[in-house]
């Protein structure tokens, strides 16, 4: 397969018990992972209504006074939950500040928690805004993208000759983000190299990322060339992230990306970032090395991973 395409993979087979075809999905895929390290997905079972209803809800959210946004704005204390109002991340730390505002969720918990109540890190409260049928919504959203994920997973696991649940039990309290995200249309100056989402790779396992029609997400292929990932309705961008690929020795492949600001048009996606449970301990697969190949990173607990890769991109603004 050209590395230069993005594979469009059809994953109903994922959710049926059929191993021959299942392992047909998960060579594909991992084909995919190995190669641009972006794939396409359809056949999920969220149909474009749902999609839809979550994109309304979305716009709904970012049309809000910026005042009542800042009700629910992220802060250091928040676990990474809540509003990030304009300018405040800079995915490429070297570049000006992205032009977005986003709207992260993560994992809901109770409130008497043990996790809560110890105070572990990026475990807190979801800070929900004063709209009507936004808490459901994006729940209901975020268990759906979980299982998602959790069954790309069990294609990974196939693929790479582990069990097929090896990853179960490392994903059952994930450090998961689901974000909203708003690219206004570009208005006056915008500095030298400013860009939607400057260049970067994703921190977590996976992401799947939802767009809208208005394009502007683009990939680096190996030879460092920009291609870019069109809008295909009804299927989900997904790409591999630095967890992956340092949990598989280097084998799956985190690719970077950015969004080029659109020029004159609104912008909304949608992504669900899974990173591993906490206390999950990322080191090399043991299908991942071998004689003249071995283990590159050390072993590392989810939480440190995130947490080592999270502050750079808020450091310019100092929210989280
Ligand atoms: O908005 C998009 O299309 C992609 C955003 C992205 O890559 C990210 O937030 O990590
Ligand atoms: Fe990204």
């Amino acid at each position: 397969m050209s590395e230069q395409n993005i594979p469009v993979i059809d994953i109903k087979s994922l959710y049926g018990m059929d191993r021959q075809e299942i392992a047909r999905t998960a060579s594909l895929i991992g084909d995919a992972c190995r190669g641009i390290g972006f794939f396409y997905i359809k056949g999920h079972g969220l149909s474009l209504d749902d999609i839809e209803a979550l994109f309304a809800t979305s716009r709904d959210f970012f049309a809000l006074a910026e005042d009542v946004k800042k009700q629910v704005e992220i802060s250091p204390s928040t676990g990474n939950r809540g509003y990030v109002p304009m300018r405040g991340e800079a995915l490429d730390p070297s570049k000006p500040a992205d032009l977005k505002e986003a709207f992260n969720i993560g994992l809901e918990l109770a409130a008497d928690d043990p996790e809560l109540v110890t105070g572990a890190r990026f475990r807190a409260l979801n800070l929900w805004p004063d709209q009507p049928g936004f808490r459901e919504t994006m729940l209901d959203y975020f268990e759906t993208a979980l299982d998602i994920g959790r069954r790309l997973h069990m294609a990974f696991a196939t693929e790479l000759g582990l069990d097929a649940d090896h990853f179960e039990d490392k994903l059952d309290r994930p450090l998961a983000t689901l974000r909203l995200l708003h690219y206004p249309p570009q208005r006056g100056v915008v500095e030298d190299g400013q860009m939607g989402a400057g260049a970067h790779t994703d921190y977590g396992c996976v992401t799947l990322l939802l767009t809208d029609e208005v394009g502007g997400l683009e990939v680096r292929t190996r030879t460092g060339d920009w291609i870019k990932a069109p809008y295909i309705p009804g299927a989900f961008v997904c790409n591999i992230g630095d967890c992956l690929m340092r949990w598989t020795n280097d084998t799956y492949v985190s690719t970077p990306h950015r969004v080029v600001s659109p020029a004159g048009r609104e912008r909304y996606s949608i992504a669900f970032f899974l990173d591993p449970n906490p206390d999950a301990i990322v080191e090399c697969l043991p299908t991942c090395s071998g004689p003249g190949n071995p283990a590159r990173y050390d072993p590392i607990r989810g939480d440190d991973y995130l947490e080592s890769r999270l502050n750079p991109t808020y450091k310019a603004s100092g929210l989280a």
